[in-house]
This record gives structure tokens, sequence and C-alpha cells, in this order.
């Protein structure tokens, strides 16, 4: 590569930074200019004004976080004929037009920069070739080209795009945190992430495969080509746990997205954030589709029909109400179709309205004379009268999800009325202390309560539909204000309108969104989706009424009591047969030596994995140390130290079955004070120990894994969670064992 052109490319992408930073500027003044006008006016002028003094001040935050990689790519387009002039189109992570509105930078995302993704000499899409730019801060470092020539077609080899700029990333150190990987995104992984926005897509991929980059990168990718349709409805991403949510959480922001809902499967019920997971057998229960029976049934029984005549004291007036009466008022409210407590404000009228004619009769046939007008007394009287409150209380009381959760757990002879053809010991299981913690899997099993039974408080539901018309006139005003300030393309109205919410501060479609259990998204992109039960997959099928959505993972690595182990069983119920499946088969992450091993426990194990093909090798063998007992806390710790020896600032992690999560926190915190974190809250301190399940969808440079074959025995689907955890590391794999190695691991010579 000649220097000139090295130097050329540094000059053009200078000129880039000039652009962002002039177009920064003039967001920074535009915000002053905005801070420093009168604060007069009316109120809405004033909530205009704060309005556009927070969008000024997003759209700094924005363009501060792209700089990194600003221009990452060029490509050289077909002249249009043999004497035209080459076209070229730099691709960046957002695009950048001159003052004359002529494009500079291409967003990655527009439909022109797929042939930098996708061209091969076989379908070239129109490009002559294509130019990956390294860069070192605002420095271009380093070019590589690829010339898309039809005599060069490709072999059966891995074919890589860019493939400088790809190892260098993939060799570098890790952060704790997921990044971006829009400079070196391969041609499979983009055909997923452009691939259409409508129905149901399937990822399914080996560890290391890129699923879960694909899946955010998606994401950016639908906000930006359908930014009208899912501003307004929200994208959601559901992850298995918080600290997975924590290590993928800064690569939409660093690609400039920030509206999206980010959600662990604890969160998926507004107000509730679970953390507490039940053990295999009762997450097995609770995640199946029995419980939705059973719900429905639990539900039906709080509507009770009386048995006999009941007497009731209204105003010094004895009436004998029989059960008739009251069925009859209850058959008008199951008729209305709606759920428990929207139905009892039917059968309340309905009861009500029939007890006052017949006190009427009744006050009649003692020679009182009663007319219309006097039915609305009559009314009232019975309304507020203690017996009829009792009376109509017990046929059909208000219920909340908590409540008739925990009545279900805590009132065994309840329960057992419920489900006559359960054995005893699948009731135990659910048994449990009133108000005990809300655990992970009661997360879908409120919200199937909360579909049944609706809303408690009617009043509250007036304030939403209030909330929500007062919304439609916010966007309404500010596409007005948009139009009248001629900002148009620059700011949106959903955006402007966030200004105007007086009540709820800044409240944005995504804060709206997760706070609203009814509301139905426009896109839910699903990580880890193996994991997932029966009736966690109803609860995402309510919040996604059009079935759009992406849903990566690897039932290879299912380890969740009640996750599938099949795609088609997994989703016929709730998305039918109507989705597509995409594979990935390149292994990013893990180099091949470490997949080698990984791989060869998963089928000793009969785990059905999609093999991978590893695109490198990395220089250390797998370290296998078979220890004594007496050991084994020693050889975890020198395995730790030898590491630190090789990289003193990588991350590591350890990771161990539960039983001696204990002992090895001791043996490391005494060894390395200070720089030990245990399960999901420790992931800030470098050397990291997990369970398996806690590692999932993670990834370190380095990983231990100890006793393996207690992995095995100890934990549901044993092999599948060794397998997990054997494929987290990005450079070196050591494994300690003094209770014997599991078939596949290397017995060291
Ligand atoms: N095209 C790419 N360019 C650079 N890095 C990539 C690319 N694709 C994937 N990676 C990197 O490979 C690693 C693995 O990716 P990711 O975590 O998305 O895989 P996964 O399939 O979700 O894995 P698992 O199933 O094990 O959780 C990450 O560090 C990711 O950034």
């Amino acid at each position: 590569m000649s220097s000139s052109e090295l130097a050329r490319e540094r000059d053009y992408v200078h000129g880039l930074y000039r652009r962002l930073d002039s177009l920064r500027d003039a967001a920074q003044q535009q915000l002053e200019a905005v801070r420093r006008s009168a604060p007069g006016g009316t109120h809405q002028n004033r909530s205009e004004r704060d309005a556009f003094a927070r969008i000024y001040e997003d759209r700094v935050g924005q363009l501060r976080e792209i700089d990194e990689r600003l221009a990452f790519g060029r490509l050289e387009l077909e002249p249009e004929s043999d004497d035209s002039e080459r076209v070229l189109r730099y691709i960046g992570r957002i695009g950048l037009r001159d003052e004359e509105q002529l494009p500079l930078l291409l967003d990655w995302r527009v439909p022109q920069a797929r042939a930098f993704y996708q061209a091969t000499a076989a379908t070239p899409l129109g490009a002559r070739a294509r130019r990956h730019l390294q860069s070192s801060g605002r420095n271009i470092v380093r070019i590589d080209d690829e010339v898309f020539d039809s005599e060069i077609l490709e072999s059966d080899a891995v074919s890589l795009q860019g493939e400088a700029a790809l190892m260098a990333s993939l060799t570098a150190e890790r952060t704790g945190r997921m990044g971006d990987i829009v400079a070196t995104i391969q041609a499979e992984q983009d055909a997923i992430i452009r691939s259409e926005l409508s129905g149901a897509l399937v990822v399914q991929g080996g560890p290391g495969t890129g699923k879960t980059a694909v899946a955010l990168h998606r994401a950016a990718y639908l906000l930006y080509s359908h930014r009208e349709r899912l501003s307004t409805s929200g994208v959601l991403i559901v992850g298995p746990s918080r600290s997975f949510l924590r290590y993928i959480e800064a690569v939409l922001p660093s690609l400039g997205e920030t509206g999206v809902v980010l959600a662990s499967l604890g969160q998926l019920f507004p107000g509730v954030d679970a953390r507490r997971e039940d053990i295999d057998a009762v997450a097995s229960l609770k995640g199946s589709l029995e419980m939705a029976a059973l719900i429905r049934r639990a539900v039906r029984a709080r509507q009770v029909v009386p048995t006999a005549t009941q007497r009731m004291e209204i105003n010094g007036e004895i009436l004998d109400v029989p059960a008739e009466l009251i069925r009859s008022a209850m058959q008008k409210a199951w008729d209305s179709h709606k759920p428990h407590n929207l139905a009892r404000v039917t059968f309340n009228k309905a009861a009500i309205a029939a007890l006052s004619r017949m006190l009427a009769d009744q006050l009649r046939s003692h020679g009182n004379t009663i007319d219309d007008s006097d039915q609305k007394w009559l009314r009232e009287d019975i309304r507020t009268a203690h017996d009829v409150k009792v009376a109509l209380n017990s046929a059909w009381m208000p219920l909340s999800p908590h409540k008739l959760l925990n009545d279900l757990y805590a009132r065994p002879t309840w329960l057992h009325s419920l489900t006559p053809r359960w054995s005893p010991e699948e009731r135990r299981l659910l048994l449990r202390e009133r108000d005990a913690p809300v655990t992970i899997s009661d997360v879908a099993l409120l919200d199937e309560a909360a579909e049944w039974l609706g809303e408690v408080d009617v009043a509250h539901t007036a304030a939403e539909h209030e909330h929500a018309q007062q919304r439609k006139r916010d966007l309404e005003n500010a596409a007005a204000a948009i139009q009248n300030m001629g900002v148009e393309g620059m700011i949106d109205a959903e955006t402007l309108a966030d200004g105007f919410e007086v009540k709820v501060d800044r409240a944005s479609t995504a804060d709206i969104a997760a706070a609203d259990r009814s509301w139905a998204y426009g896109h839910i992109v699903v990580d880890e989706a193996q994991e997932l039960s029966p009736m966690q997959w109803r609860l995402l099928g309510r919040r996604n009424p059009l079935k759009s959505f992406t849903i990566v993972g690897d039932v290879a690595q299912a380890s969740a009591a009640a996750a599938a182990t099949r795609w088609d069983t997994a989703l016929a119920a709730h998305v039918g047969s109507a989705w597509r499946l995409e594979e990935l088969t390149v292994n990013y992450r893990t180099p091949s030596q470490i997949v080698a091993v990984a791989e060869a426990v998963a089928l000793a194990h009969e785990v059905s994995i999609t093999p991978s093909r590893a695109v490198r090798e990395s220089p250390w063998p797998v370290a296998v140390t078979v220890a004594t007992a007496e050991r084994r806390s020693a050889s975890v710790v020198e395995a730790v130290r030898t590491d630190r020896e090789i990289s003193a600032d990588g991350t590591i992690a350890v990771i161990v079955s539960e039983s001696l999560t204990a002992e090895t926190v001791g043996a490391l915190t005494s060894e390395f004070p200070g720089q030990v974190g245990e399960g999901a809250a420790g992931l800030n301190k470098s050397i990291a120990v997990l369970t398996p399940r806690e590692s999932k969808g993670l990834e370190f440079d380095s990983v231990v894994v100890v006793e393996p074959q207690r992995i095995v025995d100890e934990i549901a689907r044993g092999a599948a969670a060794l397998y997990v955890a054997m494929t987290r590391p990005t450079q070196r794999l050591s494994v300690v064992a003094s209770e014997g190695l599991p078939e596949g691991i290397p017995v060291p010579k």
C-alpha cells in the first residue's frame, strides 16, 4: 500500500472530523442560544423552549459519543460509464453531509452501505473494491483493500471480510463491556441484521458466533430504517439476567440509539425486579402451560355463586336475597367477557339494580309508594349497606395479581381444590410462605394473572387513558412546532413531545412502554431465547401482537429447567409456524484449540451442538491441572496467578458449581485482596467467580473452570452448562480438577 494512499485517507478522515466538530459546535451554540432566550410567553412556549434545549443537549451528547472509528470503510463503486470518474463512498457510524448537503460519510445502515459488508468477488453488488480503514484515535493507521476481481473467486475456506481489522478486534483485551462491531460485521451476520422487520426471525448459532452482537446491531438497524414506526411503538430487548444487560448496555448508545427498553426476564412485569431463581423442579412447573390453566381456574374460583339465600339489612329493611339474584348478576358479568376486575363493575351494577328492584317491590308490598325518583335513593342505600358490600365482595372480590399468586402458593387447601389431578408432590412444589419474594419464574405468572384480572383501580385506567390522550395532543403540537421552526429532519416530534410532558419528566416512549404492562412493542429482540419457558413466551407474545421478533439463541446451551431444546416446539404455540431460521457458523470469540476441547466434551455427553468454525488460534493450549482435593484451591489460585503473569490487566472468570463458590472465593480473596468479585455483582472486579449459569452470554480474556465433573453432576443439563463455561474465553482456558475429568477433556501427560 503506497504511503500516499494512507496520507490521502488520513486527510479525508481528518476532514470528516472537522465536519463533526463544526456540527458539534453548531449544536452547542444552538443549545446556548435556546438557554439564553427569554423565558416569557405561555406555558406551551416555555415547555417548547425546554424541550428544544434538551434536544440540543442530546444532540451534543450523541455527537460526542460518535468519535471513535467515525469512518471505517470505503467502497469504490463501478463507474457509470468507462470515461466517468470513479465513485467513492465512505462508510461510518453516522451519516455526514457537507454544507451543500452532499454526502461525505454514509451511515452503515443505509442500503448503499450493504455492499461494504456483503460484496464478494462472485457478487460484487455494484462495488469494484472495498477498503477497511483502521484507526487509532482520530488517525487512520492502516488500510486494507479487497478488489472484487471475478477471476479470484472465493475458495472453500472461511472468507472473512476485512480480516486484519477483524483479527485486531477479536484479539483485543476485553473490557468487561461488549463493544459494537460495525466496522467488521461479516456477510452472514449482515444479512441477518438487515433482514426484514416483519415476522419472527430465529438466529441459531453456537457459542461466540456473534448472536448477541448481531441482535443488537439488528435493533440499531431496524430503529434506523423503520424510525417512524418503531420510535412510537418502541423496541424491547430481553436478556437472561441483569449482569448480561449490564454487559451489553453500552452497545446501542455507542451506535447513537438510546430509545430501547432493556429488560431481564425478572423485570418484565412493571414494578417488579425479580432476581431469585426457583429450584429447577419448581421453575420447570411454573414455566409450564399447566400454570396458565391453573391461573384461569383460580380467577374463576374467586367468583363465588352463593349456595343459599342471604339475609341483608338495608337501612332497617330486611331482604332475603335468593342465590339466583346474585348468580344472574354474575352471568351478566361473564357475558361481558371482560377480565375479573372490570367484569366486577358489571356484576356490581347488575346486582345493585336487581337488589333495588327487589327492595322497591318489598317496600311496595308493605304499603309504601315508590316511584322512579326514589329508585336513585334506594340504589344509594343498597350500595352503602354493609351487608350488601360483604355479600357482593364475597361473590366477586377485587384482586391483584400478587394477591392471587400469594393465595395460590400459601393456601394448600385452595390449591388442592383447583388441582384435583396433580400429584401431592407437584402441589408441594408451589407451596411457600405468603409474601416470600417474587422469583424470576413468578414474573410470567403475575403477567398471566394480570391478563385475567385486569386493572384493579378503574381510576388508574382512566388516568392512563388521559395520559395517552395528552401524549397524542403533545405529539401533534410538537409536529406543528417543528414545522414552524424549520428544523425538520433534525428533531422528531416524539423527542420534542417528551419535553412537553409535565407530570412524567422526560418520559420517553421507552420509559412509558417499560411501565405499561399492556404496551404493544413494534419489535422484540430476545437473547439467549432458548432459556425461555412456555409461560415466558406467552408473556412476550402479549407484548408483541404483530409477532415481529428477533429470537437469538443456541438450543445446545439451554440450561434453565423450563428451557427449550428445539425451536419448533418452543415457538409453535406462540409465534406459530411463521418463523424463519438463520444460522451463524463462525466462532469469533473462542480460539480453535479451546473450541475443539469444548465440543469434544459436548459430543461425549450427547449435547447436540451446532459445530462452529473458529476463526483463529491463540498461542495458549488448554491447561489441565489434576490436583488432590486438599490442593484444589491452591491450584485454582496458581492458575489465576499464572494467567495474571501473562496479562496483568485482562478479565478473568473462575467458573465453579455453586457448592464450591464459597471455598473458591475465600482462597482467591486471600491471595488477591480487593480484586475478587462474586456473581453478577462482582463483574466489575478483575477476577469474577461465577456459576456456569451466571457466565451465560458473557466473555473473558481468560477462564478457569473448577471441578468440571461437579458441574456435569450437580447442575441440571450439566454437560451443556460445562460447554457454556468452556466457551467463554477469548484467549486462555484452564481446568482444575480433583474429582476426575469429564470425558472429552484430555488428561495431562
Ligand atoms: N463481525 C465481528 N467483528 C468483530 N467482533 C465480532 C464479530 N462478530 C462477533 N464478534 C465478537 O465475538 C464475540 C462473541 O460474540 P457474541 O457474544 O455476540 O456471541 P454469541 O453467539 O452471542 O455467544 P454465546 O452464545 O456464547 O453467548 C464478541 O466479543 C463479539 O464482539
